[in-house]
């Protein structure tokens, strides 16, 4: 790029910072960090690192999430929970596509919450007639145990919400057995994802040996809860089992079903929605800098072993992300 042109761009980009004063502090952050390439000078918060954004024009800052990095984790922060679900579906579409043709099957892992809300582009055009939902396989990362026409069920909240608009087969849409005890619900469910590892459908990770789903849906708690994974409790450190049960949880109710963390974390991508205010503090936490690993939140023990772990988030999420004073 010619000194002219770098000037120019520096030249709008402040102007653009300066037209935008509602800016989250991590937005602003990371536009000064791109502004910097010009300067020679570096504005990145401490943990995360600017990878790559785009800023030519401001009105692309609706669908244009900012991209930072921590470790091997990619954070996506958009402008609001619109422009996430249209990036969601995009992702998922992709995902869909590429493990349908590559292994003919492509499972899913739904949690519940207001995730189920930000996947509605998947179920609108032209998602709905061009993803391939045949190959579809549909799994809960946690269950509340409850009758499946109870307001607390996650599946009725997700067929209501998703499954009900999209066509896939419904003998590919696992549930729990309501009937059982959550003991014996998670029993249940961890014999039927060993019988779709002996058909083929679900793989295993060949470095853990457990099961390998191409992509978990994941919310998150205001407390940096995963699937039924509350922080202190004593689940957090299951190692061999791939579902358990709580009887317990501190969010109601409190009988449920989880997948545990060894399975989580052998997933070949993880997609975390969080959005809202009332998520900043705790996505501060689990994103700044001065993790105790003696301390860790539930969302902070998502390792994974060899996958694509990415945060979308929006601004009001974003808000308390490490600054650097402008
Ligand atoms: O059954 C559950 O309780 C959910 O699976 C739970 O893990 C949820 O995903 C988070 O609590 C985030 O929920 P929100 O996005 O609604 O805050």
């Amino acid at each position: 790029m010619c000194s002219s042109a770098i000037s120019l761009a520096s030249t709008a980009l402040s102007s653009q910072l300066r037209r935008s004063p509602s800016l989250p502090p991590i937005l602003r952050s990371a536009l000064k960090a791109q502004s910097s390439i010009y300067t020679g000078r570096c504005f990145a918060p401490r943990s995360i690192t600017c990878r790559r954004i785009d800023h030519r024009r401001r009105s692309a800052m609706a669908s244009t999430p900012i991209k930072v990095s921590k470790g091997n984790q990619e954070v996506l922060i958009f402008e609001n929970e619109e422009a996430l679900s249209v990036s969601l579906a995009k992702l998922t579409a992709e995902l869909s596509e590429k493990y349908a043709s590559d292994r003919g099957a492509f499972t899913v892992v739904l949690s519940g919450g207001s995730l189920i809300k930000s996947l509605r582009k998947l179920s609108e055009s032209p998602y709905v007639d061009s993803v391939n939902w045949a190959k579809w396989h549909v799994f809960w990362v946690d269950e509340r145990v409850v009758p499946k026409d109870h307001p607390d069920c996650n599946y009725k909240l997700a067929y209501d919400g998703f499954l009900s608009k999209v066509p896939i087969p419904p003998g590919q849409v696992y549930a729990i057995n309501d009937s059982l005890s959550a003991e014996g619900a998670a029993d249940d469910y961890e014999t039927c994802l060993k019988h779709l590892v002996n058909t083929g459908v679900l793989k295993l990770s060949t470095t853990t040996g457990f099961p390998k789903f191409d992509l978990m849906l994941l919310g998150m708690g205001p407390d940096g809860h995963i699937a039924s994974l509350f922080p202190g409790h004593p689940l957090l450190n299951e190692k061999q089992r791939w579902v358990t049960h709580i009887t317990n949880s501190p969010k109601p109710p409190p009988e449920r079903i989880t997948f545990t963390f060894p399975v989580i974390n052998a997933s070949a991508n993880i997609a975390l929605v969080v959005t809202g205010a009332g998520k900043a503090s705790v996505v501060q936490k689990a994103l700044g800098s001065d993790n105790n690993s003696s301390d860790l939140l539930p969302v902070e023990m998502v390792s994974l072993d060899e996958g694509e772990f990415t945060w979308f988030t929006d601004k009001d999420a974003a808000s308390k992300l490490p600054n650097a004073s402008l």
